[in-house]
C-alpha cells in the first residue's frame, strides 16, 4: 500500500526516510517536502531546493532473489521519465545512470543511499523553478510548457510509476527494465566524456548498458570500459 506523507519544509527528504527506515518503516512510504534547506545531490553536491519543484523520497526492502539493489536507479529513472516526458515540449532522455533531460538540459535527479536491508530513493524534480549559473544547462516542466505542472499531483502520479516498475523489476527481473531504460537513454554512439570518482576522466561513446547496470563505453581505439560510477558530460 502507498503512503504520501507531506512536510512544509525539511532538511533533506533522504535523511528523513533515513532515520525512519531505522524504525523499521516499510516499503511503498513516500515522503515529500515543499522545500528542502540541505537538499543532498549526487557525488556529493548540494540540490537547492526552493518552493515549487518536487522534491521526494521512498524505500525498497531488498529481498531475496532481487537483481542488484543499485539496479533500483533504472526503475527510478523509468518511472521519472515515464512522468515527465508526455509534459515536455522537448524531448526527455534518460542520461545514465539516473538523470533526466530534457533536449540537453537536466530536469531531474535521482539519488540512491543504502542502510542495511533498505534503499532509499530521493528523486528531485524542477517544476516551477530550476537553478542558475551551474556549468550545465538546467530546465524544468514550466519551462517546458507545463503551465499547470504541481508537486503534489505529480508525486501521486510518481508513486504510481514507481510501484509499476519495481513490480516489474522483482517479477520480471532486471531485463524488461534495463530494456525499456536503453530505449530512453541517450542512443548508442552518443559521445561523452566520464569524470570517475577518482578523479579520472575517460572519452569515449555510449555503447550499451550491461547487466549489471553498468555503463559500457566505447574508446577510441576500440576497446570497452566498463564503468561503475562516475559523472557523465555529454560532448
Ligand atoms: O544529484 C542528483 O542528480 C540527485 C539529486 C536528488 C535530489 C533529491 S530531492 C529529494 C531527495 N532528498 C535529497 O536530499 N535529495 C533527493
Amino acid at each position: 500500500m502507498t503512503l504520501l506523507r507531506f512536510v512544509e519544509e525539511t532538511g533533506s527528504t533522504n535523511a528523513d526516510m533515513l532515520a525512519l527506515v531505522e524504525q523499521g518503516v516499510p516499503e511503498g512510504n513516500w515522503l515529500r517536502a515543499g522545500r528542502q534547506t540541505g537538499g543532498r545531490g549526487r557525488m556529493g553536491r548540494a540540490w537547492e531546493s526552493p518552493v515549487g519543484n518536487l522534491y521526494c523520497s521512498t524505500l525498497v526492502r531488498i529481498a531475496p532473489g532481487d537483481p542488484l539493489p543499485h539496479t533500483l536507479a533504472l526503475v527510478a529513472a523509468n518511472a521519472v521519465h515515464a512522468l515527465i516526458a508526455p509534459l515536455c515540449a522537448g524531448q526527455a532522455r534518460i542520461k545514465w545512470p539516473n538523470d533526466i533531460l530534457v533536449d540537453g538540459a537536466k530536469i531531474a535527479g535521482i539519488l540512491l543511499e543504502r542502510f542495511g536491508d533498505a534503499i532509499i530513493i530521493g528523486i528531485g524534480i524542477n517544476v516551477t523553478h530550476h537553478p542558475t549559473g551551474l556549468d550545465r544547462p538546467v530546465t524544468s516542466l514550466v519551462a517546458q510548457g507545463a503551465a499547470d505542472a504541481e508537486a503534489g499531483a505529480l508525486m501521486e502520479r510518481l508513486a504510481q510509476l514507481f510501484a509499476h516498475w519495481l513490480g516489474i523489476w522483482r517479477a520480471q527481473g532486471l531485463d524488461p527494465v534495463r530494456a525499456h531504460w536503453l530505449i530512453n537513454a541517450h542512443p548508442t554512439g552518443t559521445p561523452m566524456r566520464v569524470v570517475q570518482p577518482d578523479g579520472e576522466v575517460v572519452e569515449g561513446a555510449f555503447d550499451t548498458l550491461d547487466r549489471q547496470g553498468m555503463l559500457i563505453l566505447r574508446l577510441a581505439n576500440g576497446e570497452s570500459r566498463a564503468i561503475h560510477a562516475g559523472d557523465i558530460i555529454l560532448t
